[in-house]
């Protein structure tokens, strides 16, 4: 069995070694540069979630960890080994769902999984693997007759099934259905407690809400933004809001402590929106909700569908996709 992370390469100073490194990476198709710099780290027990626009460099990125590109500059390293041209050393102990299948379409999902056991060391068995990505009625159906998301399952089973300590995931939920996606997120968070690092990329943001550790966000072959979940969306403020109230007009809002309003017409009717910033993330809501509450209850008003949340990923994303990045904290650098 490859699970053991005893005799991982030790880090002084660090609480728990890189799995995977990646420092000052630059990668160029001809005169184009599609990665510009990017440096980040994936413990054991990690899973990091490389998100960004289409073209943001994400899989240029996660094919040079898994070796199949020579970085431009910069290093890459998996358990302190350079992965380029994929040595033994790294093979049995990663291994990856990648944007394009590399299984045979005339096989049966079964014969396709113990190929894949054949050449792994210590495989999970093979109904087991079925079990895992909800394929078992599907065992002796052709490769070829799956559907979309079936196929993906089934990336993804045979990734697994090596038990990798480091694992790479491609957008892996493209194309499944709801039930099988959580399906997928139960399996992924199961590897993670289980201590493999894992590095995601995904266009959905609540996957990654879901089951990142941390975040970055790609744009243009950089990171514009990464932390924890929390510390990415903190800097974009809470929001309160709730339903114009009838002859309350955009100029009759109150001032609130730390907060800015605006006025939107939605679903055929008005609408006022607070974003409240401020030093003190954890209070900042409660303090300018209650002048908020004292200026409807001295008018006599009921704030109708009233609605007070954090900053969503989905913010944070489309002010990175904006350019308007610059507001939230943490870049790396
Ligand atoms: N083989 C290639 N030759 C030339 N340019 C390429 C090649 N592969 C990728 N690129 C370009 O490099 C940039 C980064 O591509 P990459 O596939 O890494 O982005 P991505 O973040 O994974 O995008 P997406 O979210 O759309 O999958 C894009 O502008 C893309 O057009």
């Amino acid at each position: 069995m490859s699970t053991g992370h005893q005799d991982l390469p030790k880090d002084a100073g660090a609480a728990a070694p890189a799995a995977i490194s990646v420092r000052d990476l630059r990668q160029s198709y001809g005169d184009f540069e599609a990665v510009r710099g990017i440096s980040f780290d994936v413990a054991p027990g990690e899973l990091f979630a490389l998100l960004g626009t289409n073209g943001a460099g994400k899989t240029t990125t996660v094919e040079t960890l898994e070796g199949f590109r020579r970085p431009a500059s910069g290093t890459v390293r998996v358990f302190g080994t350079d992965p380029y041209g994929r040595p033994a050393a790294l093979r049995e102990r990663v291994d990856a769902v990648l944007q394009q299948s590399g299984v045979f379409a005339e096989l049966t999902v079964a014969e396709t999984v113990d190929l894949s056991r054949d050449l792994a060391a210590d495989p999970l068995d093979r109904d087991h693997v079925l079990d895992l990505i909800g394929l078992a009625d599907k065992a002796a159906v052709a490769v070829q007759r799956l559907s979309g998301g079936q196929k993906r399952r089934l990336d993804l089973g045979l990734a697994v099934l090596s038990r990798p300590e480091a694992l790479f995931l491609d957008e892996p939920t493209t194309g499944m259905d709801p039930e099988a996606r959580r399906a997928t997120w139960t399996l992924i968070a199961d590897l993670v407690d289980s201590g493999t690092a894992v590095l995601l990329t995904t266009h959905y943001l609540e996957e990654a809400e879901r089951l990142a550790d941390r975040i970055a966000i790609m744009h243009r072959g950089e990171i514009r933004v990464s932390g924890t979940l929390r510390e990415v969306v903190v800097g974009r403020g809470d929001r309160i809001g709730f339903r114009l109230p009838p002859d309350v007009r955009a100029g009759d809002l109150p001032d609130l402590p730390g907060a800015t309003a605006a006025v939107e017409s939605r679903d055929g009717g008005a609408w006022a929106g607070y974003t409240v910033l401020g030093d003190d993330p954890e209070g900042r809501a409660h303090r300018a909700l209650a002048p908020l509450m004292e200026w409807a209850r001295g008018r006599g008003l009921t704030l109708d569908r009233l609605e007070l949340r954090s900053a969503s990923l989905e913010d944070v994303f489309l002010g990175v996709a904006d350019g308007a990045a610059g507001l939230v904290a943490d870049r790396p650098g």
